[in-house]
């Protein structure tokens, strides 16, 4: 890529004349005009587009500038980051092993679910372009496409260039290129065997060393992740150890974005406790859910976030000018879901 662009950059481009005169907008304009989200584009004649072109190709083709130093390296690292999910996928088909990494049910929605879907795809919504936002009190709701966007949005809106993030091994595959992507650094620490050397009978067994943890947080830590219960061991964490987490988080005024899209997946009395609702810990967490994983319908890609309005609102602004919103029907579905349950 670098060669490349050093080679264009080189290159001697002519001077281009615009063959046709330049024309004012009115007089461009046809008899259609097609306004949408205040974008206003014209129609336009077929050989001023084909000579419109030709300008921009030549235009762009002069003036690349080849990428050097800390721009080269931040851009490859971004690129390269968004490889690390695909290497897992791959890795784990080669050798034909179970991929703990990724969460598909294999059994279908319950009925009650489908038929809800069938009545939200037959409603009168359906021209409807927006995403839901839920505020209820200080509790904000970005409803998103999947909890997987509602973590992208979450790295792109509160991470930025060197701000480190803690990351809990093993961990779900996409929080690490995720925070790459939006030029953060993770950091890495393991879940150990509760006794040195002892016997690991359940995923309660695997726990946080409090002192390591501790070390890990510098001045340039921004977040936190944590993910209870957690993929792909099953640990669902005791109140005591997300006390520990919030009590770091707190002293180094650290953000925790809080993945429980399994919350309600527990098993042998194993109680899930939100980390949110712990003392100071409201106004830093992102706590972060998932209609797919809920109801067992994870193709209907509707998860969301929950915060307080002073998180959400950047978030709300990497939604809008990512994916812009859900699809509303699943969107509809999934909230009269949520609220029934
Ligand atoms: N396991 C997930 C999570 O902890 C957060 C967000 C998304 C997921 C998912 O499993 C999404 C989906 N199965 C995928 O990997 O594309
Ligand atoms: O699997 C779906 C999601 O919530 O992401």
């Amino acid at each position: 890529m670098k060669q490349l662009a050093e080679k264009s950059g080189q290159e001697q481009q002519p001077e281009i004349t615009p063959k046709a005169e330049p024309i004012s907008a009115a007089s461009k304009r046809n008899t259609t005009a097609i306004i949408f989200n205040k974008v206003e584009t014209v129609e336009e004649r077929y050989v001023d587009k084909i000579q419109k072109k030709m300008n921009k190709k030549q235009r762009v083709k002069g003036q690349i500038t080849p990428l050097t130093g800390k721009n080269y390296k931040q851009l490859l690292s971004r690129v390269e980051a968004r490889k690390a999910k695909v290497e897992f996928t791959q890795l784990a088909a080669a050798y034909n092993t179970v991929n703990l990494g990724q969460g598909f049910p294999d059994f279908s929605p319950p009925k009650f679910v489908t038929e809800a879907f069938c009545n939200a795809v037959s409603g009168g919504a359906l021209m409807h372009q927006y995403t839901r936002g839920f505020v209820s009190g200080f509790i904000y709701i970005l409803v998103t496409v999947g909890a997987y966007q509602a973590l992208f949005s979450a790295f792109q809106a509160l991470i930025d260039e060197g701000d480190e993030v803690i990351i809990i091994e093993p961990f779900f595959d996409c929080y690490q290129p995720m925070v790459m992507m939006a030029g953060g650094k993770p950091v890495y620490i393991p879940l150990r065997p509760k006794v040195e050397g002892g016997a690991v009978r359940s995923s309660g067994d695997w726990v946080l060393c409090p002192d390591e943890l501790a070390s890990k947080f510098t001045p340039r830590t921004k977040a936190i992740v944590i993910n209870t219960p957690n993929n792909p061991i099953g640990k669902v964490y005791k109140t005591e150890e997300l006390q520990m987490i919030a009590d770091l988080c707190v002293k180094h005024d650290v953000l925790c974005i809080s993945d429980e899209v399994y919350e309600w997946l527990t098993y042998d009395g194993a109680k899930h406790v939100k980390i949110a609702s712990l003392p100071g810990m409201w106004e830093r967490t992102i706590t972060i859910g998932s209609g797919g994983k809920t109801f067992s319908a994870t193709g209907w890609k509707v998860g969301w976030a929950i915060s307080s309005g002073h998180i959400i609102k950047h978030m709300k602004t990497i939604h809008q000018n990512t994916v812009y919103h859900c699809a509303t029907p699943a969107q509809v579905n999934t909230s009269l879901l949520v609220l029934l349950s």
